[in-house]
């Protein structure tokens, strides 16, 4: 696929929304899993239809709910701004290349972000999609700030970890969207990159970090729904869109 120049940009906003949520140990996947009365991957898709900056979105999902996201997240959530909706493959590369093959060659930057980050706001794409056009791309981040230890097999640290430059990274992240298509074109097969900052940074491209946000947690178990569901009430508390 080629991207045209153009002097505006243009975001397309690729979700990985495949996963099967094992870590949730729930009956079906997370992205059912009930949010603030709405299924969990409607309240991310609600927050990216509303954003200004994101002009469509690649929804890439498991193949066997393709059917039931068609209907009770896009249908019913008059989701417009969802242009395709694909299925996804075994591994999180896989789903992620699946969505660049989709995006419109009008995008000049690809945002990716997962359907488990429900609390994602436009403040924060924002200040990516600022500074992503400023570089090759850019993702939120925050500094660690706990001590970090290597631990062995048994559970005993054999040292600690200077955690002076760490940082944990979250999403959306977005890069141009001609480099982050040729990253993952170079990326060695063998290579399941936990992110695509890490795809980016394979291939030499210069990734910036911007400030994350402490509430754009990834729903991964059940602990993590209870603490959005507060972020959210919380939210509603002091904005009306919440
Ligand atoms: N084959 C995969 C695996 C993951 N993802 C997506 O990548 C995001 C981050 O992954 P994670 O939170 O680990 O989700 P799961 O893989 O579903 O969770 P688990 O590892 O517990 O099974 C999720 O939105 C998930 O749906 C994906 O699109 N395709
Ligand atoms: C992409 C990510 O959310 C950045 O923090 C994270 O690496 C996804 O990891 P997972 O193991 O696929 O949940």
């Amino acid at each position: 696929m080629s991207h045209q120049l153009q002097d505006q940009p243009w975001l397309a906003m690729i979700v990985a929304a495949a996963g099967t949520g094992s870590r949730m140990k729930m009956g079906q996947h997370k992205q059912f899993a009930t949010l603030g009365g709405m299924a969990l991957l409607g309240v991310t898709l609600k927050q990216l239809q509303q954003d200004p900056n994101v002009k469509e979105i690649i929804l890439v999902s498991h193949p066997s709910e393709l059917a039931r996201v068609q209907q009770e997240m896009l249908v019913s959530g008059h989701m417009t701004k969802v242009t395709q909706l694909i299925a996804g493959g075994a591994s999180r590369r896989e789903s992620v290349e699946a969505g660049l093959a989709a995006v419109n060659c009008r995008a000049t930057h690809i945002g990716i972000h997962d359907g488990a980050r429900p609390l994602v706001t436009s403040a924060l794409i924002q200040r990516v999609f600022q500074a992503a056009q400023k570089a090759d791309g850019a993702v939120p981040g925050l500094p660690v700030t706990d001590t970090l230890k290597r631990v062995d097999d048994e559970g005993k640290i054999t040292d600690t970890v200077s955690r002076e430059q760490l940082w944990s990274v979250q999403t959306p992240q977005i890069f141009t969207a001609t480099g982050i298509q040729q990253a993952y074109e170079r990326l060695p097969r063998e290579i399941a990159p936990t992110d695509d900052a890490a795809v980016m940074e394979a291939a030499g491209f210069s990734v910036q970090v911007v400030t994350g946000c402490n509430d754009n947690i990834k729903i991964t178990v059940q602990e993590d729904l209870r603490r959005a569901e507060a972020i959210m009430e919380s939210r509603r508390r002091h904005h009306e869109n919440w």
